[in-house]
């Protein structure tokens, strides 16, 4: 598989370091990046053994099969149709840019036209198997997930003091909280949608780990999941399972038989 890379922070210097550098996806090679500044791109491309393209453009004309995003919400609304309408696949790891349904519906509707997929990684939360099974034939009752961060992580978070800082759907939460929030919006998609999944997010200066709650409740029974996830090193909003996660989907669009 030949990759590009769209957003060069975090989680794309951890893709790119797993996959360039360390060799954990044999066969498969990150081939161009591009990001905001093409010096910063440059300076990744030399670090990572790959090429810098100074347009988005340009990275869609070159030799590569998906392109993986790793950078923001306004980066998949601005790419992800043209992106598409290239004919490469598209890895989101944004994903709370697919709250709203016409964008979805949209995104879908060209994958269709030019038979190309989205790859959705599970991002720094799990349970997303029970609940597509759960809504396969039968029915949800309720969704919800509590997120718990330490007030570095979130935005006008009090740094001495636990408090509430948003209660409300999933949609509100993703408008509200764009870098903070996305675990909620591929809940909604497997799920109830974005105004029925009921999202909690609380700073808490006791906590060192990112840790979410996941809880739904329908014709199949009951689910409760809690992940307790260790930061990024160098971003403490990140956790380090959604760097993992883009690994993993990866890894499984190469696989012959898939799980899950
Ligand atoms: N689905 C999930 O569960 C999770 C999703 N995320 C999301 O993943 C994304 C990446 O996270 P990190 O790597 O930790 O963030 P980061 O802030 O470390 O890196 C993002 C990079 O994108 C670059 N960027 C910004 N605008 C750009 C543009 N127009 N074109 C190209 N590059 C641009 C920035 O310069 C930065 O280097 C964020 O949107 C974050 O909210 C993060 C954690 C969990
Ligand atoms: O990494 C996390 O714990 C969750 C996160 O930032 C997001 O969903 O945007």
């Amino acid at each position: 598989m030949k990759i590009g890379l769209i957003g060069c922070g975090n989680i794309g210097k951890f893709v790119l370091q797993s996959v360039n550098i360390n060799g954990l996806l044999p066969g498969s090679r990150i081939e161009g990046v591009y990001s905001r500044h093409y010096d910063h791109a440059n300076q990744i491309a030399s670090e990572f053994v790959t090429n810098a393209y100074s347009s988005v453009s340009d990275l869609l004309q070159s030799d590569i099969d998906l392109v993986i995003e790793a950078a923001n919400i306004y980066v998949v609304k601005d790419y992800a149709p043209v992106i598409l309408e290239s004919g490469k696949d598209l890895l989101i790891i944004s994903v709370g840019a697919l709250a709203e349904l016409a964008f979805y519906e949209q995104l879908r509707q060209l994958c269709q036209d030019k038979k190309t997929k989205i790859y959705l990684p599970s991002g720094a939360i799990g349970g997303l198997d029970v609940l597509k099974a759960a809504m396969s034939v039968g029915q949800l009752d309720s969704v919800s997930i509590t997120t718990r961060k330490p007030p570095q992580a979130l935005p006008g978070a009090p740094l001495d003091s636990e408090s509430i800082l948003f209660e409300g759907s999933a949609s509100k939460a993703i408008a509200l909280f764009p870098q903070n929030i996305n675990v909620s919006i591929i809940l909604s998609l497997v799920g109830l949608g974005a105004d029925k999944t009921n999202v909690k997010i609380i700073s808490d200066p006791g906590v060192a780990k990112n840790s979410h709650c996941i809880e739904a409740a329908g014709s199949f029974g009951r689910l409760k999941l809690q992940v307790e996830n260790d930061p990024m090193p160098n971003n403490p909003k990140t956790s380090f399972l959604a760097a993992l996660s883009v690994l993993s989907t990866l890894k499984s669009r190469n696989e012959f038989i898939q799980v899950g």
